[in-house]
């Protein structure tokens, strides 16, 4: 999260999912995968399903990963290739990151609505890991996951189809 540096912001959480992706479907998987199943947990957030003042532009980042983990989550790669595609949507976290931004000052001014109106907790990285493995074992490929402690749950969203009103056969 930088909205200071908000072009190294877009390269790190866009760019940077972006070619992981790729470079797993179109190489990594191709060559390596040995079972029916594969997966890609992409690091969205809580700011890739809501609106958040502070942060503008990680917040368009954490909704493209959300538009790129549903699109690349649809059946058609899914049959194609057996890769199951997730985003991970964690409420506030305890990090390096965090930290950083909570010890920095030029950070902290920038941060310091947010931290006054959202920081009173941070919930344990070691939640985030025990949601990925709900999210891959639920298997649902295109799922978004809200995660907050022990309230860990899949996020609706509408599809295409159901927004411009097509009847699936
Ligand atoms: N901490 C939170 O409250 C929170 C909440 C929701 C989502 N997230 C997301 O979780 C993910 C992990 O963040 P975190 O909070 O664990 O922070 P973190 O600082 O512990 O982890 C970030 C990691 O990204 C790496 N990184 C940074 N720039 C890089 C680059 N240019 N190339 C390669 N690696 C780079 C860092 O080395 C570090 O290991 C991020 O995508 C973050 O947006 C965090
Ligand atoms: C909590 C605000 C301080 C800044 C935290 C730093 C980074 C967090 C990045 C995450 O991706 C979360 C992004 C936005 C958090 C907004 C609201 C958190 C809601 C807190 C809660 O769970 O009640």
């Amino acid at each position: 999260m930088n909205e200071i540096k908000w072009e190294l912001a877009i390269q790190v959480n866009l760019i940077g999912v972006t070619i992981g992706s790729l470079l797993a479907i179109e190489k990594y998987f191709p060559k390596y995968k040995s079972g029916d199943k594969a997966f890609i947990i992409n690091l969205s957030s809580v700011a890739g399903v809501a609106p958040a003042d502070f942060c503008p532009v990680y917040t368009a980042t954490k909704h493209a990963v959300i538009g790129l983990t549903r699109s690349y989550g649809l059946n058609k790669h899914l049959l194609e290739q057996g890769i199951y595609v997730m985003a991970l949507c964690p409420s506030s976290t305890d990090s390096a990151m965090v930290d950083y931004m909570r010890h920095v000052q030029r950070y902290k001014d920038l941060y310091d609505d947010a931290y006054a109106k959202f920081s009173s907790y941070f919930q344990k990285a070691t939640t985030i890991g025990k949601a990925a493995i709900k999210a891959m074992t639920d298997g649902d490929s295109g799922s978004a996951w809200f995660i907050k402690d022990e309230e860990i749950y899949k996020i609706n969203f509408p599809t295409l189809e159901q927004l411009i009103g097509i009847q699936l056969q």
